[in-house]
This record gives C-alpha cells, structure tokens and sequence, in this order.
C-alpha cells in the first residue's frame, strides 16, 4: 500500500478463547490504529456486538465448547452490516468455506503474519467505509454545490453559528418556512463536522408512524429468520449525522426513545433488550411551530427544550432580498452548464422582477424559476418573459380556468391529476417540479392521501 495512503481505522472485535492470539491480535491491529475489544465466550461476544458499533469482527472457528459456525447468524442477526473475518486453523479449509457460505466476509488461517492480520481488517474497514460513502454521495447526488455565503445580516450570523457547531456532537435544530434551505444548512453542517461517517436523511412524515420505529430504531431478527434483522437508520449514521425532517411528525409512543437517544446516545432496536450506542450526531429540522405543539400536548416538553438548546432559524427568502441576486446568478451558472443552454446572465429587467417577487417558496421556488428560465431562453440574457412568476399587481385578465376556482382550488385539482397518472410519489413530485417532502405535504394538506 503506497505511504500516502494510511490504512483506515476502524473498530474491532476480537472473539478468541485463547489469550495469547487475543494478545498478539490486539497488539498488531492496535500498532495499526484500530479501536480493539475482546470477547472470550459466545455471550460475552453477543452481548458487546448489541451493545458497540463494530466494523469488524475476527470470529474464531471454536470457541471454548462452541463453534464460530453457530455464533455467525447470531452476530449478523445483532449486527447486519458487521464484517466478520473467520479464523480457522491449518488444514480446516472446509469450515472456512462453510463460514463463506454461511455469510462470512472473509476467512484467515491461524497461525498468519502480522501483515496477513492487518490487510484483512483493513480491507474490510475500507470496505464498510465505501458502502457509508457511496450511500451518502447517493443521498446527496446533484447538491454538493450550495452556496454557502451570503449578503444578508440575517444569513451571515446563521452561516458564522452553523460553522462554529459544526465541529460538536451537539444537536442542532433548523427552524424555517419551506424551501428556505434547512436541508442545505444540515448538510454544510455535516461537511463542516468532519465526520467519517455518511448524513443519513429520514423525512419523518414520508415513513408514517407504522414505519418509523423500525426505519429509525431498526430490528433484531428473529432467530428462525421469521423477522429479518434491520440495522435502522441511527445505526446507518454511526460515526455521521442524523439528519430527522420534520421532526414534528414524530409520534408521542417514539418521543421518549428520541429523548433518551439525544440524552444519553443510547436506543434499543424493537425486539431487543440490550441498549446500543449511537455516535451519530443528531440535527432536526422543522416547519411547524413547536412551541404550538408542546402547547396541545402533541410533543413532549423535555424534549422540546433539548431539540431547541441550539437553533437556527433560516428567514424567509424575501427577508434575505440582498441573497436573490447571488441565489439566481448560482442557479443560472448550474442550469446552463448541466443543460448545456447559452443564458449568461439576466437583464435589468428581469433582476428587477426577481428582486420584487414575495417567494413564496422561497429558495426552492426560485432555483425552480431560474431554471425553467435557462431551458426557456435561447438568448444569452435572462428576461422578464422567461420567468414565470405570478403576476405584478395591475389588471389581471380573466383566467382561462372555468368554472371561477381559487388558485389552491387549481393547484389540488393539478396535483391530483399527476398523482393519479404518476407510477410513485417521487415521479410526481418530478413531474410537479417540486420535492417528495413537499408534494407528501400538499397532498396531505388537500386531503389527497
Ligand atoms: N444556499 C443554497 N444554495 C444552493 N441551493 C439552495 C440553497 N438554499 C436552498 N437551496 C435549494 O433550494 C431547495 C430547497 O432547499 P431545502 O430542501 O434545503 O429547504 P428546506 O427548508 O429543507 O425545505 P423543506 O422544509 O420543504 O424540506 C433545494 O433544492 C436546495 O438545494
């Protein structure tokens, strides 16, 4: 391995009723940088894979009276994304294909080299490291170009506190209208954290409360297979963010689970006893007022006051008008280059109607105005007729629509339409041109679902 490359450091467990081989492992995986426990019995084994967050694990083909073969799916069950490395002795080939078949990632013959130790583990540590990245850049595919600087008195002390929180393990709550870029703050928060591990992004409302406990908590499986095991989205984040939208949406049954997590970093998974350990950092966001629940009794107040120790509240976009033209310019440079159309810039004009606009929408209505606007001009300059922004107050012509309806009355009606035709959720929310958690929202709100 080339010296600009260190190995990466992972967290190991060591399963060996042999002293001298727990000794000597230790020894070679802690020279390399490794976080190395030991476990000298099957429960001993079990009950530290419930309780930490492994990446590896080196399991010995016997241990004492029992078989590293019988104590595999008990590891997996309790730990689904833990790497387990068989270790069998010399001339034991066909436990360590068993072991392989049986869901081993890997298999090493005692007695090896240091270096034969070390490369297994690492590549294995490497690999889990993979996996959390490849899910996170997934996550966020197509935004890892925000801006992150800004013009407006409101924005820049929200921008300096984000920064200076970002490098602590404390929660963070995100408080704003929709579309004013809560998600964009928890992930500069993240990048700015420093975190190996991935920002891991669960939309509350979009799970439902049959589904949150075990999305979020996850599953000890069942023994017999019945009940597959699921690793949940807190251990997802171990070691990273946590990023909970809509947190208002948490039903009363799971808020003190929530509680305890920001408390005391523990949960227990459904199903299981043991309490397990959360490194995941824990960043909320949330559009409703929380002060109002807490008010009717729909969130706990203990909660509350640890949710909201660290807010930030991102304003409206109108009340940030010195960000509009930085935002517009930003989503032009992105909308031109990936359509490959020729808009450089806007005109006067149309800066002018950009400026005056109230956003109702905020900064997500805007990237959606520039961007139909960069399709829509063949011209190198933005003007007023590329932006489809309701009309200036003056005299309105008559509306084509028939019978006379409301412009919610018009936008239900549409919005039916489309989710009636549209295969899933998020190939209507495309369509709309607008996010899943916003076109969940609308359908919610216009009795839709
Ligand atoms: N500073 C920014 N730079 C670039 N894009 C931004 C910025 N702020 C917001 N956006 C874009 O605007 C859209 C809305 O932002 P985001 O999803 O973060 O808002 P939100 O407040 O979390 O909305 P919601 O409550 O509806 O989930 C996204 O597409 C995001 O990429």
């Amino acid at each position: 391995m080339p010296p600009s490359l260190p190995p990466p450091q992972g967290r190991v467990l060591l399963v060996d009723d042999d002293r001298s081989i727990v000794d000597s492992f230790r020894l070679c995986l802690e020279e390399a940088g490794h976080r190395v426990d030991a476990a000298g019995s099957r429960a001993e084994a079990l009950a530290r894979a419930a309780a930490e967050s492994y990446d590896v694990c080196l399991l010995d083909r016997a241990i004492g009276s029992e078989s590293g073969l019988d104590v595999l799916p008990e590891l997996k069950r309790l730990a689904p994304d833990l790497a387990v490395i068989m270790v069998t002795a010399t001339g034991d080939t066909g436990a360590a294909l068993e072991a392989l078949r049986a869901g081993a990632d890997d298999y090493l013959v005692k007695p090896c080299l240091p270096d034969q130790l070390r490369i297994a583990v690492a590549r294995q540590v490497r690999t889990r490291r993979l996996h959390s990245r490849v899910a996170a850049l997934e996550r966020d595919r197509g935004t890892g170009d925000d801006l992150l600087t800004s013009r407006s008195w409101r924005m820049q002390p929200l921008l300096d506190s984000a920064r200076a929180v970002a490098p602590t393990d404390a929660s963070v709550l995100l408080r704003g209208g929709s579309g004013t870029g809560k998600g964009v703050i928890a992930r500069a928060i993240h990048a700015w954290s420093g975190r190996h591990g991935p920002l891991v992004t669960v939309h509350l409302p979009s799970l439902g409360p049959e589904r949150l406990e075990p999305e979020l908590f996850g599953v000890l499986g069942s023994l017999d297979g019945s009940t597959p095991a699921v690793s949940g989205q807190i251990s997802q984040a171990q070691g990273g963010t946590l990023f909970l939208d809509e947190i208002a949406a948490l039903p009363m049954a799971l808020q003190p689970q929530l509680l305890r997590l920001l408390q005391d970093r523990t949960y227990t998974r459904m199903g299981d006893a043991t309490p397990r350990r959360s490194e995941a950092r824990i960043l909320a966001a949330t559009t409703t007022d929380l002060e109002e629940l807490v008010a009717t009794g729909r969130l706990r107040r203990d909660l509350y006051y640890r949710l909201n120790a660290i807010s930030l509240s991102l304003p409206p976009l109108a009340e940030r008008a010195e960000d509009i033209e930085p935002l517009a310019t930003h989503f032009l440079r992105r909308y031109a280059a990936a359509y490959r159309r020729p808009a450089r810039s806007f005109g006067n004009a149309a800066l002018r109607r950009l400026q005056a606009y109230a956003w109702p929408g905020n900064v997500r209505e805007l990237q959606n105005v520039v961007e139909r606007a960069v399709i829509l001009c063949g011209d190198e300059r933005i003007a007023p007729q590329h932006l489809a922004l309701a009309p200036e107050p003056g005299p309105v012509a008559q509306p084509e629509v028939s019978p006379p309806m409301t412009l919610a009355a018009l936008e239900r009606r549409h919005i039916r339409a489309v989710l009636a035709r549209a295969p899933t959720l998020d190939a209507a929310a495309r369509e709309l041109g607008i996010d899943t958690s916003t076109l969940y929202r609308k359908r919610k709100a216009y009795g839709l679902d």
